[in-house]
């Protein structure tokens, strides 16, 4: 699935046309993660489908969506931008971006140049590099180049060996680790656990995927990881603060 995901995505960067700069307020995520509002912090997902789930919200407005997560405390908003697998668009980055005053991570398949200055563009302050589809010296070499426009990184890994080759190269600030196996669909919060003990310490680092209740929470916290990455639990909540709320096992004020 993630070759066609990546192929698909090859298509569509022949028609891909860069944007005007968005003259925007940039915030590090690097920064908002270091010193989260919780002991863990919450990078939020905007996430109207996915390949392993179909349709998981489409009703939303992404920008509400945005607007109630910074509302109830997360760090950080990640906006799904791809369209095909997704039902994500630019759009919703660059109108999210104007409503948020806290980091916007783009989620793409990144594996163009071009998509980082497309990045820059829209407004991202982040984004992702999946080792998986890049590899290790495509990553470091994407790492720079987004370094250089001012965009920080979120660099992902699945699996022990995608982690190794990766810090054979280089030692990004912020690695996150898929709880989702790309390739197979499956997820589990253990995988966290398998790869926290080989992350540097100097890193920070996020469990991504299949978060879906306080007790997934507890035990990505207990492997040492300093935020999650969270997007179908949270979509599918009745509200935002709702399913935050039940994440962190926080009793909400119901009215
Ligand atoms: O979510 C998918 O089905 C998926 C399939 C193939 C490649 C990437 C995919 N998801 C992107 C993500 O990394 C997740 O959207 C993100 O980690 C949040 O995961 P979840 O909380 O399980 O929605």
């Amino acid at each position: 699935m993630l070759n066609k995901i990546v192929e698909t995505k090859r298509q569509e960067l022949q028609q891909l046309t860069l944007p005007e700069e968005n003259n925007v307020e940039r915030f590090s995520l690097y920064k908002a993660l270091r010193s989260p509002n919780r002991p863990v912090g919450l990078i939020a997902e905007v996430k109207k489908a996915s390949p392993s789930k179909g349709v998981i919200n489409d009703a939303i407005d992404p920008v509400e969506i945005a607007r109630e997560y910074e509302e109830a405390r997360a760090d950080a908003i990640s906006v799904l931008t791809d369209e095909t697998y997704f039902k994500g668009n630019r759009q919703f980055l660059i109108d999210i971006k104007k409503s948020v005053r806290i980091p916007v991570l783009r989620k793409d398949f990144i594996i163009d140049e071009k998509q980082i200055e497309e990045s820059k563009r829209i407004g991202a302050d982040a984004i992702l590099l999946i080792v998986a589809v890049l590899g290790a010296e495509k990553t470091e070499e994407f790492y720079n180049k987004a370094e250089e426009l001012g965009l920080e990184c979120l660099v992902e890994v699945h699996s022990e060996q995608e982690l190794s080759t990766l810090l054979e190269r280089f030692t990004p600030r912020l690695i996150g680790v898929n709880n989702r196996d790309l390739a197979t669909f499956q997820t589990s919060v253990e995988n966290t656990g398998k790869l926290a003990k080989k992350i540097p310490p100097q890193c920070l680092f996020i469990s991504e995927s299949g978060i879906h209740s306080s007790r997934d929470m507890e035990k990505v916290k207990s492997f040492g990881a300093n935020g999650v990455l969270v997007g179908e639990s949270l979509m599918r909540a009745e509200t935002p603060a709702k399913g935050i709320a039940s994440l962190y096992g926080e009793v909400t004020v119901g009215y």
